[in-house]
């Protein structure tokens, strides 16, 4: 995507561009209120209140519409759903049948089987984004826009489920926005930040290829670098 983001007269953005990864993980960081989300919910097709000029593209030429899956902040759990009705909504409001089995796998994969049969009041911050995460991983799409998902997960939970999304998600396009930079430096193929309207990349992280292991050591060097950049970033 390329071009700018106004809300109102206030330019949000100005003339920014932001190539993803084919197949990859590019993480998006930087000071809350920049613009992270309004992007990702722009390369979505979702209304933002924004106005918006310029241009998003695939790299394959073909049209973006139904090959996105989207996960929100917030965790948009319909409430009258059990965390099985939600994972399945996708294919149900499509008119499909819901593949139970698959559905079963990825609650089971997520830590989730115990809580199948609730609905979102009764799980917790962290259940609730993994039953969002479960739901967007059900879809199954080309493209996998990821705002913060992980953010209210426990450290331990936190590490295993970035595993399972690199592992799910593997040879999909992904655009992840996060603000923990030890997530970035393990998960991105490519780094950009956004700061003041404009957006740069950051140096790519060295050693492994993503999931790059909690206790590499330059994984680590490379997180404790990017933390002191978002600290001196405005
Ligand atoms: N509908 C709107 N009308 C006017 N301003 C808006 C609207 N939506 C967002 N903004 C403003 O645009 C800016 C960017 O918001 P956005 O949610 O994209 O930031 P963000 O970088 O994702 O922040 P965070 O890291 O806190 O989630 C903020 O200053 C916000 O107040």
């Amino acid at each position: 995507m390329t071009g700018s983001v106004r809300f109102g007269d206030a330019l949000l953005l100005e003339n920014v561009t932001l190539d993803l990864v084919p197949g990859g993980w590019t993480c998006l960081l930087g000071p809350s209120g920049t613009g992270k989300s309004t992007l990702l919910r722009l390369i979505a097709g979702l209304d933002t209140g924004s106005r918006f000029d310029g241009s998003i593209n695939s790299s394959d030429g073909n049209a973006l519409e139904g090959r996105v899956a989207y996960m929100a902040q917030d965790d948009l759990l319909l409430p009258w759903l059990d965390l099985r009705g939600n994972v399945a909504l996708g294919a149900r409001l499509r008119g499909q049948r819901p593949d139970t089995g698959r559905i079963d796998a990825l609650i089971g994969s997520l830590g989730l089987a115990a809580h199948a049969e609730k609905r979102p009041s009764r799980l917790s911050g962290g259940q609730r984004q993994r039953a969002a995460l479960a739901r967007t991983l059900m879809e199954n799409k080309d493209f996998v826009l990821l705002d913060e998902p992980f953010s209210a997960l426990d450290a331990r939970t936190r590490a295993d489920m970035q595993d399972l999304a690199a592992r799910h998600l593997a040879g999909r396009t992904v655009l992840l926005v996060t603000h923990d930079p030890m997530e970035a430096a393990r998960l991105g193929h490519r780094l950009c930040l956004i700061t003041s309207g404009r957006l740069q990349d950051l140096p790519t992280p060295g050693g492994p290829p993503p999931p790059r292991p909690v206790d590499d050591p330059e994984t680590l060097a490379y997180g404790a670098r990017l933390l002191a950049r978002l600290r001196s970033a405005s």
